[in-house]
């Protein structure tokens, strides 16, 4: 079994976030916090897009970066399934080969990994769409598609930046719904970032609160909401953003 455990320091010009975080194999984290808290700089460290300048990452027994060391595992190597924020599906691929590029990039022949590609596409319920380019779905279906290509390369850890957060209200209540049932199916630890009170209670056990670069409360969510550690907090659990 694979848990996160991570010190993350990190710059992003003038800006930097200094954030601790666990999580277990099969728990969801869900991370909230102002625009601008770091909440996607925290995913991009952990991923490899950028470097750490103090702390470490360890997924399980591997060591992923260590910034006392300068030792950052190249992003591909991370066994990480990433959903960025908008979706970043290759416009020029078809839906089959924009999910079988992360097996196919861990090494599965074209063959296999169309395999793979096929039965993730049929587990989101586009098997009949594989051959389509991304500007010919709808943004449910691209969400759809961006979680298939996360999951296709058999992650060990599953970073969601706002996955639901471009769907129209009534496609995020079903998109929800989904990402819960594949979420409960993931053995690895996942992150999520989201505004959305709704996406913290249904896929999170645990909830941590960011501002400004630092963790202000890590707890169970009912916790959490119960007993908010900030005004930002107070009113995320008033349900203020949604
Ligand atoms: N490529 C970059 N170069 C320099 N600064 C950046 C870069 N990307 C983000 N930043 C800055 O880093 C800070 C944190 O940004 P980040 O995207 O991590 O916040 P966030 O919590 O994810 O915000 P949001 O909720 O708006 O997505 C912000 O002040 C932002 O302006």
């Amino acid at each position: 079994m694979t848990a996160l455990e991570a010190q993350v320091g990190a710059r992003r010009g003038d800006f930097d976030i200094d954030v601790r975080v666990t999580v277990e194999p099969g728990q969801t984290l869900a991370v909230v916090g102002p625009n601008g808290a770091g909440k996607s700089t925290l995913l991009q460290a952990l991923a490899g897009i950028v470097p750490l300048s103090d702390g470490r990452i360890r997924l399980g027994a591997r060591s992923l970066a260590d910034a006392s060391t300068g030792m950052e595992l190249p992003t591909a190597d991370r066994r990480i399934g990433y959903v960025f924020q908008d979706y970043l599906l290759f416009p020029h691929l078809t839906l089959l080969d924009n999910v079988a590029f992360g097996p196919r990039a861990r090494g599965a022949t074209r063959g296999d990994a169309r395999g793979i590609a096929r039965d993730w596409l049929d587990r989101v319920g586009l098997a009949d769409a594989q051959g389509r380019r991304p500007h010919e779905i709808s943004g449910g279906q691209a969400q759809r598609v961006a979680l298939a290509r996360a999951l296709a390369s058999d992650p060990e850890l599953l970073l969601l930046d706002e996955p639901l957060a471009a769907l129209d209200a009534e496609t995020r209540v079903a998109m929800r719904d989904e990402l819960t049932d594949h979420l409960a199916r993931f053995a690895g630890p996942t992150i999520v970032i989201t505004h959305s009170r709704a996406d913290v209670t249904q896929l999170a056990s645990r909830l941590m609160v960011i501002e400004a670069g630092r963790v202000v409360q890590s707890a169970p969510v009912a916790d959490a909401l119960g007993t908010p550690a900030s005004g930002f907090a107070e009113r995320f659990a008033a349900g203020d953003f949604g």
